[in-house]
């Protein structure tokens, strides 16, 4: 009897003591004198955060109304909402030692060992990792480039080639995700895939489905958010998941072991896992020509058996080499950031290059100027200097920057920022939108109108984040520029864009982990 009232007195001191912290947990931000939103008990502002379908929206709306730092707490870790662009240029580049951490649901980053990737590693492993991966994308690499971009650009030509004689409007969007399905395909595996055509290619859909578990949204993620005390349990759980994969691989076709395996991550890391090893097994000489970016990271790869080490002073080899289940992971952020995100800006120009039919012609004007070759291509150094597409494409990034959430940043080591005391753990989310629409940063023009011009002043150097910024901004920039311009100079060679009749209506945007319109509707006229 008496255990019990003691069992149950300890009981109720610790949930007790637990409503204190929480208590004193949504106060956070008032003890600091910083203004917010009121937070909600144990859910922080989680419960409106997960109900919105535009987050970027809503804080841009919340910094007009509390300024330019305010204070969210998701559960019970404190987020500062910031687009004090000085602030956040101590965050991403003067202070980046304390800020190398990208804040990513605990699912990403508790992976097993070597399976992180560039996007999710913190620390020395995302410093080795990127120190690898940085090569892949130099110059000289993508000059290697453009002839197989142009093969898949081809192919979305001749599929336009049918639209355009029927003359009725259709959404480009779907066709771009084709395209840039196969244009990562082709530079990362060396593989042509031809989705443009194989309309129910399997890899496609797995691909749009493993975007579409935005992690931030599962019921684990949630449930660690809420209470981190759980998450080493929960990481086991997931653990537990990842093993029983590995066990429905290892015994094939059990009948309710398949359904795992169909996971479409799982599924797609198995794909990658296979391409590597075929690729192990090719011949030296081959490999040496190949100039995938597959290849360029395997030529970069230690042997299964050899321990990586992440310490910076360390100096040997294998300080400065890939396992090949980091190879396997980097190659799946590839393949996902290099599709999604390549397709969602290419929708945007199409939308406003179909709305705008005077920027349409200044770009066509500069696209007909260029030397083409005789195959009717665009070289690397010709792509690069086009100098209207570049402002154009910057001006649509600001108009309508897409990762916003990629953004975000982790404290790793606690430290005053302008006079605020940033604590390990606590999370900066820079506010994009009210940065690139802030007519201090961008004017005397009018932010919201569609001025190309604009990129010809110089700017904060935080004023534009459609990358992000500092050492972690996007590894993938001049790629994705590549891409984007050789696509945008054949399809303005060959048509004028109209808008459709629903353009309107389908360029309403929702916000998964990017930022993303339903649909493109356009019609296209042979020139
Ligand atoms: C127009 C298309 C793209 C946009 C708008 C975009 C945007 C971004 C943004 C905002 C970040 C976060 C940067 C930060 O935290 O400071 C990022 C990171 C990253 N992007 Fe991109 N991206 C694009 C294309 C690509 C492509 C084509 C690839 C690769 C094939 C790629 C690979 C990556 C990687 C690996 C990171 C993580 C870098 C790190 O943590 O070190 N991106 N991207």
């Amino acid at each position: 009897m008496i255990l019990t009232i003691f069992l149950l007195a300890i009981t109720l001191c610790l949930i007790f003591g637990y409503i204190c912290i929480l208590k004193s947990r949504c106060n956070y931000f008032k003890q600091r004198g910083l203004p917010g939103p009121s937070p909600v008990l144990f859910f922080g502002h989680y419960r409106i955060l997960w109900s919105l379908p535009n987050l970027s929206e809503q804080l841009r709306q919340w910094t007009q109304q509390y300024g330019s730092i305010y204070g969210l707490l998701e559960g019970t870790r404190p987020m500062y909402v910031v687009s004090d662009v000085n602030f956040l240029q101590e965050v991403f580049i003067k202070q980046f030692a304390s800020f190398n951490t990208r804040s990513i649901p605990f699912l990403m980053k508790k992976v097993k060992g070597n399976q992180v990737h560039m996007f999710g590693a913190s620390g020395s492993t995302w410093h080795r990792q990127r120190h690898i991966i940085n090569p892949t994308f130099s110059t000289a690499k993508l000059k290697l480039m453009p002839s197989s971009i142009h093969d898949c650009i081809e192919s979305l030509m001749n599929k336009l080639k049918t639209l355009d004689e029927k003359g009725e409007q259709f959404n480009i969007y779907e066709m771009y995700r084709r395209l840039t399905m196969d244009v990562i395909c082709r530079c990362a595996f060396g593989i042509n895939m031809d989705m443009q055509n194989d309309i129910n290619n399997i890899l496609m859909r797995k691909c749009k489905l493993a975007i579409d578990d935005n992690p931030e949204r599962l019921f684990l993620t949630k449930l660690g958010n809420l209470l981190p005390f759980l998450i080493p349990i929960l990481h086991y759980v997931m653990i537990g998941h990842m093993l029983l994969g590995a066990f429905s691989r290892a015994i094939g076709s059990m009948w309710f072991l398949p359904k795992i395996e169909e996971l479409p991550a799982l599924w797609i890391l198995n794909q990658i896992g296979s391409i590597i090893n075929t690729r192990r097994q090719v011949k030296c000489d081959d490999k040496l020509r190949q100039v995938d970016l597959l290849q360029l990271m395997l030529n970069a790869t230690i042997s299964d058996d050899i321990k990586i080490t992440d310490d910076l002073n360390d100096k040997s080899i294998a300080s400065k080499q890939l396992h090949k289940e980091e190879v396997i992971a980097n190659m799946l952020l590839f393949m996902i950031a290099g599709y999604d995100s390549v397709s969602t800006v290419l929708a945007s120009c199409t939308y406003v290059l179909a709305t705008k039919n005077n920027i349409q012609e200044k770009l066509r004007a500069e696209i007909d100027e260029q030397e083409w070759n005789d195959d009717n291509q665009l070289s690397y150094d010709i792509i690069m200097n086009m100098s209207y597409m570049d402002i154009f494409l910057r001006e649509v990034l600001r108009m309508y920057p897409i990762a916003i959430a990629a953004t975000k940043r982790e404290c790793n080591m606690t430290t005053i920022v302008n006079g605020h005391k940033i604590e390990k753990g606590v999370v900066i989310q820079p506010d994009v939108l009210s940065i690139h629409y802030d007519r201090n940063l961008w004017g005397p023009e009018d932010p919201n109108l569609f001025i190309p011009e604009r990129h010809h002043t110089k700017r904060h150097p935080m004023a534009y984040l459609s990358f992000g910024a500092g050492p972690r901004g996007c590894v993938g920039v001049r790629f994705a520029f590549m891409e984007l311009k050789l696509c945008l100079s054949q399809l303005l060679r060959n048509y004028r864009i109209l808008p459709g009749d629903n353009i309107e209506q389908g360029f309403k945007h929702q916000e998964t982990f990017l930022i993303q319109p339903n649909a493109v509707y356009i019609k296209l006229e042979k020139r």
